[in-house]
């Protein structure tokens, strides 16, 4: 078996220079649409390498903090322009080192830009009110600061535009940033952070940290990390969340969903499907915002189900470089047993398979981490693929009468992250918009679509109840000082 590699290896980036470990240990970043090809090497470091960035961040903040917001949003547009520069590059070794299609991928990139400049241009806006004072003649206003060194731990999912809408925003509001990305894509990450390194960002404003979960909890425990933003699961999210309170540190978690989409018997079911397939199926169902459980009216049910299974079963599944495929592998050997798990605990709990369901594994893509797109019937709420996070192209069709009923179960999940509704009835629009736990309310669209200028978050377990993206970054990113001036 030939391996092809490529040469790259990506060090930290710490105080302004690309620096390798200290433990002097690096690890292949492979393509998960063909595992015999390395995309990169990536460090494995380790507490020492965390704590010295820290102290690169920490020695970096005072003089940031000095600067205008202005001057701050001034670099971030340069990283913009770099990274629209580079868009195509960094968004074929996403597709490369993630799996997701190159569109797909482009799509992402285009986004980083367009976050980057929307924060570029925080900078120059209000960051406080003036509040009558009691006190006649006396001036009482808000002001905001920025926390201090942050830390920024992200998934795999979106290497480009997750670290990005973390980091952008730390930055204009004068926080110093380190950054530990998921290993799984920690070459695109670099290829991010040689954006802001070429955009001007001075020595020690923003750090890289590669390697596993030491490097992220040491991270989190650093006495002098000030706030900690994280997107990933829930169990890890949990403890990321316990060890940043136990030391008094600011904390913001953005974790799993299990959305539900309802389709109602007035539905356009031609838009239902399409939205369905994309909602669940884009990303090869790594979205936390991901459609995984489909409500549909009786009445409606089997046109449903006919139309979606008509489509799915002619997805093109290969190499997301391949302009033919419209779906990806999943993006790592550990993800692909988790989807088969669950398709597998699926079929054992009773739900009936009605396509897909296989690892593929022909000449073409058994060295890769490709599954067919699944779609189940016959799931009741209480099965564990009806509750449980699976992070895969697997759906699950539920009958139900009334909307009362589609409510009930669509909110019977630890989660609330994102839903939809598909209906004409602007009353059903709006018992879905009262009723539903959820952050991310869609009416007629699918449930993944996040808007980098809008709040984002979930309720219940999906999120530490905070919102990121949008406004809302200056709530987690800054601490208000209230003044009272008697002159
Ligand atoms: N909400 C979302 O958008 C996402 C949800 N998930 C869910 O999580 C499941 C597992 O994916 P996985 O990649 O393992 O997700 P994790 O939550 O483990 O990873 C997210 C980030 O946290 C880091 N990390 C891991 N352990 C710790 C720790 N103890 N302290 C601090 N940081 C840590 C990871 O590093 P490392 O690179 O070493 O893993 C990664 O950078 C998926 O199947 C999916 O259900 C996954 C990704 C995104
Ligand atoms: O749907 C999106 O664009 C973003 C989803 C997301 O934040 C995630 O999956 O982590």
């Amino acid at each position: 078996m030939s391996v092809q590699t490529k040469t790259v290896t990506c060090h930290n980036f710490i105080d302004g220079s690309w620096t390798p470990s200290k433990t002097e240990r690096v690890e292949a970043s492979i393509n998960p649409a063909n595992t015999n090809e390395i995309v990169g090497y990536v460090q494995n470091s380790d507490a020492r390498d965390v704590d010295q960035a820290v102290k690169a961040a920490v020695a970096a903040q005072r003089a940031w903090r000095k600067r205008s917001g202005v001057e701050r949003g001034q670099i971030l547009y340069r990283v913009a322009d770099v990274l629209e520069k580079r868009a195509e590059e960094i968004a074929e070794t996403m597709t490369r080192e993630m799996g997701k299609t190159l569109p797909e991928a482009r799509g992402e990139t285009a986004r980083g830009v367009a976050i980057l400049r929307y924060y570029a241009g925080e900078g120059s806006r209000k960051i406080g009110d003036v509040i009558p004072a009691s006190e006649s003649g006396a001036l009482m206003f808000t002001t905001r600061v920025p926390l201090g060194v942050v830390g920024v731990i992200t998934p795999w999912n979106f290497p480009v535009a997750i670290p990005i809408w973390k980091a952008a925003p730390a930055l204009v509001y004068g926080n110093t940033v380190v950054m530990k990305p998921a290993q799984e894509t920690a070459v695109t990450a670099a290829k991010v952070i040689q954006c802001f390194e070429e955009g001007g960002i001075p020595s020690g404003v923003i750090n890289l940290v590669n390697g596993g979960a030491e490097v992220g909890q040491s991270l989190v425990n650093h006495p002098d990390v000030d706030g900690i933003t994280f997107t990933g699961s829930n169990d890890t999210g949990r403890k990321v969340g316990q060890l940043a309170l136990a030391r008094g540190a600011k904390y913001q978690l953005e974790m799993g969903g299990k959305n539900p989409v309802i389709v109602a018997a007035d539905a356009d079911l031609d838009e239902a499907v399409e939205a369905v397939i994309s909602g669940g199926l884009k990303t090869t169902g790594q979205k936390c915002t991901a459609t995984s459980r489909v409500f549909i009216q009786r009445e409606v049910y089997n046109p449903f189900r006919e139309k979606l299974l008509d489509k799915v079963k002619r997805l093109q599944i290969g190499s997301g470089l391949d302009p033919q495929a419209w779906m990806g592998p999943v993006v790592s050997e550990k993800q692909l047993e988790k989807v088969l798990w669950y398709i597998e605990e699926g079929k054992r709990e009773g739900a009936v398979l009605l396509c897909g369901g296989e690892r593929i594994q022909d000449e073409g893509r058994k060295h890769g981490y490709f599954i067919q797109p699944t779609v189940f019937e016959h799931v009741t709420p209480a099965m564990r693929i009806a509750q449980e996070e699976i992070f895969g192209p697997v759906l699950a069709l539920m009958p139900f009468d009334r909307l009362n009923e589609a409510l009930e179960m669509a909110n019977d999940v630890e989660f609330g992250l994102s839903a939809s509704i598909f209906t004409k009835d602007i009353g059903k629009m709006l018992s879905f918009i009262e009723e539903i736990d959820a952050g991310m309310i869609r009416i007629n669209a699918e449930s993944a679509g996040v808007e980098l200028q809008a709040p984002f978050g979930g309720m219940k377990k999906s999120s530490s109840h905070s919102r990121e993206q949008g406004q809302a970054a200056l709530e987690f990113f800054t601490s208000i000082k209230t003044v009272f001036v008697r002159a």
